[in-house]
């Protein structure tokens, strides 16, 4: 290990940001906190800044920093406030910084995470749905400023732990036949399809075995998680989408497999605790310690597998088209989900509205090439633009 790192997390109060600061905090000696951005949950984000004396905190409004300086004073801390999304670019691409946590959730991450990319930093990827708006640019602001991408999102840290080091010559160079993603297939892996309109928010959010964030658990729900996976997967890996399978395995304990043209097939396993795949990429290519207690085989006993029903499930559909027609599409699809996720958690429409909004965007908005960053913002625009209509259209 050579030297303290100094970490800045984007998205620090919710479900990856707390994880990553409880693994952090377990390595003293390894990592110092630089930067640390909340949005909603203000009063965490002060806990947060005291626990960990960050250089930075950073918040969407000026208001928003008027009230956390005052705090931060009154508790007796230094640490200096910074504002929007101007101050979440700061601390990514700051000088000072070694490695940047990517976990605010959504479109709103994907400027500071480019940020953190272009100033050539070690980048830590939860924040899949920048990486599926933007892939072609993303990877390319990889290459060119040298970033060091490791993926933090469970199943591909995996799959990544399965490849062989110099995987980036090729898949089918390093003798990859396919990648087994797998899914836990969400709280409705077995409800019925005609009861999936009466599901509620609070039935969506409960995962059977993860802890996480309300969007990223609708999108569980909802198999468009998956959708979104394979895209990242893609991209990630230079694959094909006709590489990658779905594969549902209910207990979430093998986080993905990687099927080699020998016939051998490696996969990772783990209790499911982001702070493994955290661990893994914070000190990679070394190993910490993360708190997460040992796998007790015994205690699981039994591995399921089952093929994805894209029928109850359409997101998972919608997805592998948008990743087979590139360009705009993928961006189309997040924005989109984005918007639908938001309305089913606000309770204006049905569970399975989800996959119609989605599906009627894509039909509606053609799909172009995006060669720069507008681009992909105006696709993304284009398809808010889009859903709200079908919600207003819809009376929701
Ligand atoms: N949770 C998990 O286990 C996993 C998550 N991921 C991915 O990681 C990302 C984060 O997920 P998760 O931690 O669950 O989500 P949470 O909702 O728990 O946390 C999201 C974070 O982003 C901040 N945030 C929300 N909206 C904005 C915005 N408009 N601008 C700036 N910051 C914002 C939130 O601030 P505040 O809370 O203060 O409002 C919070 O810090 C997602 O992309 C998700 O798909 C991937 C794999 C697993
Ligand atoms: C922890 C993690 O990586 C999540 O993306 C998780 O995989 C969600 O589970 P499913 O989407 O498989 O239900
Ligand atoms: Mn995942």
């Amino acid at each position: 290990m050579s030297g303290l790192q100094r970490i800045t997390v984007l998205g620090a109060t919710g479900s990856i940001g707390l994880s990553t600061l409880d693994v952090i905090a377990r390595h003293p000696e390894r990592y110092q906190v630089f930067a640390l951005s909340g949005y909603s949950r203000l009063s965490e984000l002060l806990a947060l800044c005291v626990r960990h004396s960050p250089s930075y905190a950073v918040v969407p409004s000026a208001e928003a920093a008027q009230q956390l300086r005052a705090d931060l004073r009154a508790a007796g801390s230094a640490t200096e406030v910074l504002v929007g999304e101007a101050g979440l670019c700061q601390v990514a691409a700051a000088p000072e910084v070694d490695a940047v946590m990517a976990a605010i959730v959504g479109a709103a991450g994907l400027r500071p995470t480019l940020a953190a990319v272009e100033a050539g930093k070690k980048v830590l990827l939860a924040n899949k749905e920048a990486l599926v708006m933007s892939g072609a640019l993303f990877m390319q602001a990889v290459r060119r400023s040298g970033a060091v991408l490791l993926p933090i999102d469970s199943e591909h840290n995996a799959i990544f732990q399965c490849l062989p080091g110099d995987f980036s010559r090729g898949l089918p160079q390093v003798g990859v036949r396919r990648i087994l993603l797998t899914a836990s297939g969400g709280p409705f892996r077995q409800t019925p399809q005609s009861e999936l309109a009466a599901v509620t928010p609070e039935q969506a959010c409960a995962h059977p075995n993860w802890s996480m964030g309300r969007k990223i658990s609708v999108d569980s729900a909802s198999m468009m998680n998956k959708g979104l996976e394979l895209i990242e997967a893609c991209w990630l890996f230079d694959a094909r989408p006709a590489q990658i399978e779905v594969v549902v395995h209910p207990q979430s304990v093998i986080h993905s497999l990687v099927d080699y043209v020998d016939g051998s097939v490696l996969a990772q396993l783990g209790n499911p605790d982001m702070r493994t795949p955290i661990a893994n990429a914070l000190a990679w290519p070394e190993r910490i310690d993360s708190g997460v207690a040992p796998l007790d085989l015994f205690a699981i006993a039994r591995l399921d597998f089952q093929a994805p029903d894209e029928q109850r499930f359409p997101c998972l559909r919608l997805s592998r088209e948008a990743a087979d027609a590139g360009g705009s599409a993928p961006a189309l699809l997040n924005a989109a989900n984005e918007v639908a996720v938001a309305a089913f958690l606000e309770r204006r429409i049905r569970f399975p509205e989800i996959a119609s909004m989605i599906e009627h965007v894509l039909d509606r908005e053609p799909v172009v090439a995006v060669d720069t960053l507008d681009a992909v913002f105006t696709a993304d625009r284009q398809a808010r633009l889009l859903a709200e209509q079908w919600l207003s259209r819809h009376g929701r």
